[in-house]
């Protein structure tokens, strides 16, 4: 798949997530000659929609006539209340409403002469990726009451979807690499360069509902729906691309549940060695086997509840990780990730973020840390009793903290035996999304 750099596109590569304004610009003045009309709306609006949580975005830039420098920035961003819009499948109309408090707010910060010309852009990731799997008459009622929300305010919607992996893990790449100017950097003395390509940036992304990598491999990338071309100030770039769909956190959470299910038998009681001493959490099999993630068992009996008891038994967690992302059997071999899937060996400098960041912040161990501390740390971590964690941690939200030790067990699975970071693991710098200009 190739990303030509051609003002028709600019739309579509507009439409997604945060980064997908910052795409448009590059776009937009990457192709400055070529443009014709050139784009002069000076506020734009996205909705990052992800499985766990929606995100508003107001970028501003300057127009393109006096727009030497190509700086966009980020003018506010806005949380939205409650889960992500996949999650509206019983009250689909509250999915929209719950993006007016957002929209408010955007529409006090853009002047009101600007607001008609404003694009807005909402952009839905894996977890509406899984419902439009699981039930498509769903999800399109989802998009079409974000649809009328957005529409009922003055600005100019220009669509809501559910991106690909690939454009998710694409943009993100892009939107890592613009903001820490690896693709052209203002230098010192006022001119603009090309920094050497070496420096450019790997992309690491872990959502709730699927994980994206993307990097340029040393090697072409030899299986084309890997494969993305995009062309920026000049310079080609081929980069290797891929999400996972069902491996993002919650999901991969899920998965764990769903094994120590069925292996455990008839018994409703059930031990969790990612859970801590003291942790009990009851599960209906009806929100547990309702994800395409998983398969349903042949006794399956929807109405039943089970418990998971928290046994704080870091090894054996870990080990059961393993299970979970499977690195036999892959055609590819040795150019694999995991599960199958074909990725040629990792390449440069990574940038992790999103759940990769917040499990390592919550360890202390950002943007880096060595192997051997890592490890420990998160020994350490899990065979702590659940009243310790409390005791330790009161502010953090239980949704959280009874899973970071799963998460940071299932992290260090996917990046040392799934991506194979085993002897580059220095490369990875955990980092919040980058800051703005
Ligand atoms: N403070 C936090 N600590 C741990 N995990 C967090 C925190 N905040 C968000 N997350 C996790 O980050 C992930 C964000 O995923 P999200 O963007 O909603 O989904 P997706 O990209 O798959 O559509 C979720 O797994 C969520 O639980
Ligand atoms: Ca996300």
């Amino acid at each position: 798949m190739g990303l030509q750099m051609k003002p028709i596109l600019l739309g579509t590569a507009f439409a997604a997530v945060a980064c997908m304004t910052i795409i448009a610009l590059i776009l937009s003045l990457a192709n400055r000659q070529t443009l014709i009309q050139p784009y002069s709306a000076q506020y734009g609006i996205v909705f990052d929609a992800g499985s766990t949580h929606t995100a508003l975005f107001l970028y501003q830039w300057l127009g393109n006539k006096d727009n030497n420098t190509g700086i966009v920035s980020q003018k506010l961003s806005c949380d939205v209340d409650g889960d992500g819009i996949s999650s509206y499948v019983k009250n689909p109309p509250a999915a929209g409403e719950s993006l007016k408090k957002c929209l408010d707010v955007a529409r006090a910060a853009v002047p009101a002469e600007l607001q008609k010309t404003t694009p807005v852009y909402l952009g839905a990731t894996a977890g509406m990726r899984l419902l439009s799997l699981q039930n498509q008459s769903q999800a399109d009622t989802i998009l079409e009451e974000v649809t009328n929300t957005i529409q009922s305010y003055p600005f100019d919607f220009r669509g809501a979807r559910i991106l690909t992996g690939m454009e998710e893990g694409t943009y993100g790449w892009i939107t890592i690499n613009y903001l820490s100017e690896r693709f052209i950097k203002h230098t010192f003395e006022g001119k603009w360069i090309h920094p050497k390509s070496a420096q450019i940036l790997g992309a690491l992304d872990l959502g709730g509902s699927s994980t994206q990598i993307s990097f340029i491999p040393k090697v072409p990338v030899t299986v084309p729906e890997s494969k993305f071309n995009l062309q920026l100030y000049g310079y080609k770039y081929e980069v290797y691309t891929h999400s996972y769909l069902c491996y993002g956190k919650d999901q991969a959470m899920r998965k764990l549940q769903v094994q120590l299910h069925k292996s455990a038998g008839s018994s409703f009681d059930i031990d969790h060695p990612c859970y801590h001493k003291g942790y009990n959490l009851n599960v209906s099999l009806d929100d547990l086997y309702n994800s395409p993630c998983v398969e349903k068992p042949n006794n399956f009996v929807h109405t039943n509840t089970i418990t998971f008891t928290g046994t704080s038994n870091s090894s054996l967690c870990r080990s059961l990780m393993e299970d979970i992302v499977n690195v036999t059997g892959c055609k590819f071999s040795p150019d694999c990730g995991f599960n199958g899937v074909y990725q040629p060996p990792v390449n440069g400098e990574f940038f992790a973020f999103s759940a990769y960041f917040y499990t390592f912040e919550f360890f202390g161990l950002v943007p880096k840390a060595p192997l051997d501390k890592v490890h420990t740390t998160i020994n350490t971590h899990c065979s702590k009793s659940w009243i310790q964690l409390v005791a330790e941690y009161p502010k953090i939200k239980e949704k959280f903290l009874k899973d970071y030790c799963a998460s940071a067990h299932y992290i260090m699975t996917i990046l040392l035996d799934g991506y194979k970071f085993n002897n580059t693991w220095d490369k990875i710098s955990f980092e919040k999304q980058v800051s703005m200009p």
